[in-house]
């Protein structure tokens, strides 16, 4: 016969699952009929509790954003996606959140899962941030960029030299890494005063490169479970690339960082040995920066790093790569911009090449460089925000303080109504109608907008500039169909890789 003592466990185990049970279903029951966003349509389970978008991102393994298009297509303009948070897909909704006078708090799930969050991108409020980025500023301004032009051309010189040395040996080019190279070189060097060296890895292979691109996606669970988060994260560098081999390049530079901020930390005059004054070590690193006066730990530093090196990379690669994508489609949208540029910069030999200032006035290059922003569309995730204790009225419609809320870009870039033929690669369109900037958000907009803005445009013009000027571009087998992309924050393109067979042009 079993003694009342062995029933215990059990009957404690009983009790505290009925618990939980009784407690997720008085929440379900709760969120559903009685919580102040009951009123607004959505799926029911949205409603009911906060894992359904995990069940749609993690079990279905849905791209969100794309998810969205449906919903908004079932529901509506505004739809309820969690017990506390709203999407909407009204462009307007797009300035209504993000804008100058919105102070608004970042949402902190979201923003915790990416492990920066002591850092510009990761902090939660205005206050900390602004604080962050006054001291950034002195290395991101236009000014600052425009200092920092020779350092930029060198790596896109870099690029250019191995594109002609591919070419030289009869090989097409993997342009999908090789801009996230350049990209990631350039971020480097400037950032942090040493160059990975990416670009000169064989054929644009570069490990970080790989494994920035291959942990987006695992990201995505981050959201949905800290302990998931830290067993990866938090775990010693040789067992984290045991669990995942396919990020190990990833670790290798977190440890490269970590050494380096150890270092400069320890002995701060050894940013004296640094290349150039203009990393952020040089910013972040002096105390009379700070209205505090004090210098963020070691540990804010290494996650502003890890931030940069995020925020600036595939973002900028992206949109390089994209619109090289649709010139190679489109040869007479090519033959356009290889003409202004050619006017521009009329011989390689000897002329002296032009500098950034003198491309800022191409309007066809400029309008390339738009409708690449629009179509790569920066982040592709809602950028959520919380709506303050005052509440808020967002495209008329009147908001609960608490609420998160977002607009994905990707509501704002491909609405048809503000871009007729949203799929398509119009470069003209950005000509015809200057109402179009208003509706041009791939930085956002407001206090949180991106500190690297004046980085990227200087890049996307000066690269798009001595790519199409120096050499003569066309798609290389297998042409992809099409730029298919997942929402992990970033998009994470999955198809196949855009070539080019690259020949050095000797107009
Ligand atoms: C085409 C290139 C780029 C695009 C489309 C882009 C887009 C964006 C977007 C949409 C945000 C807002 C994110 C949010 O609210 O959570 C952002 C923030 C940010 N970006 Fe960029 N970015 C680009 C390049 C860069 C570069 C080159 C850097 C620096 C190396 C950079 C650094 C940052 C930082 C630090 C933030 C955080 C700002 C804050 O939270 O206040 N970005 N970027």
């Amino acid at each position: 016969m079993e003694s009342i003592e062995s029933n215990v466990p059990t009957a404690l185990l009983s009790a505290v699952i009925t618990l939980c049970v009784a407690r997720a279903v008085y929440l379900a029951v709760y969120n559903i009929f009685f919580h102040p966003l009951s009123c607004f349509p959505g799926p029911t389970a949205a409603g009911a509790a906060f894992y359904w978008k995990a069940f749609v991102e993690c079990i279905l393994n849905r791209s969100f954003c794309h998810f969205l298009e449906e919903l908004h297509a079932q529901y509506g303009d505004v739809v309820r996606v969690g017990p506390n948070e709203l999407h909407f897909s009204n462009p307007q909704a797009y300035h209504d959140i993000y804008n100058n006078k919105n102070r608004w708090d970042k949402e902190r799930q979201l923003y915790r899962s990416f492990n920066e969050d002591r850092s510009s991108f990761g902090f939660l409020t205005y206050k900390e941030s602004k604080e962050r980025k006054d001291v950034l500023n002195r290395s991101f301004s236009p000014a600052a960029i425009e200092l920092a032009e020779t350092l930029i051309v060198d790596k896109i010189k870099a690029l250019c030299a191995a594109f002609a040395r591919q070419s030289g040996a009869s090989q097409s080019s993997d342009l999908f890494w090789a801009f996230r190279c350049m990209t990631m070189d350039i971020v480097t060097s400037l950032c942090f005063g040493r160059s990975v060296d990416a670009i000169n890895e064989p054929d644009f292979k570069a490990p970080i490169i790989e494994a920035m691109d291959a942990s987006l996606p695992i990201f995505i669970r981050f959201k949905y479970s800290d302990i998931y988060k830290n067993m990866i994260l938090k775990c010693p560098p040789r067992l984290s690339k045991i669990i995942s081999p396919a990020t190990a390049g990833l670790v290798d530079l977190q440890q490269l960082l970590l050494e380096q901020i150890n270092d400069l930390s320890q002995n701060p005059e050894n940013l004296k040995r640094l290349p150039h004054n203009m990393t952020i070590y040089h910013r972040l690193m002096d105390a009379e920066a700070y209205r505090s006066k004090t210098v963020p730990s070691a540990g804010s530093l290494y996650e502003e790093a890890q931030a940069l090196m995020f925020a600036g990379t595939d973002t900028t690669g992206n949109a390089l790569m994209v619109g090289t994508y649709h010139l190679l489609k489109q040869p007479e949208k090519l033959l356009k911009l290889k003409a202004e540029l050619l006017a521009a910069w009329p011989s390689l030999a000897g002329q002296e090449e032009p500098k950034c200032r003198d491309l800022e006035n191409l309007q066809y290059l400029n309008a390339v460089i738009k409708e690449s922003l629009r179509l790569s569309s920066g982040v592709v995730s809602g950028l959520l925000r919380v709506v303050p204790p005052t509440g808020a009225t967002i495209c008329g419609v009147t908001v609960p303080p608490g609420t998160i809320v977002s607009c994905g870009s990707t509501f704002v870039h491909y609405n048809a109504e503000i871009f007729p033929q949203p799929d398509a690669f119009h470069p003209e369109r950005w000509l015809t109608s200057l109402e179009l900037d208003n509706w041009f958000v791939p930085f956002s907009k407001g206090p949180r907008m991106c500190l690297g803005m004046s980085l990227a445009w200087t890049e996307l013009r000066l690269t798009f500039a001595h790519v199409f000027r120096k050499f003569d571009l066309s798609l290389a087998d297998p042409v992809p169909s099409g730029l298919p992309f997942r929402d992990t924050f970033l998009p994470f393109y999955h198809g196949t890789h855009l070539r080019a067979n690259i020949q050095p042009s000797y107009a």
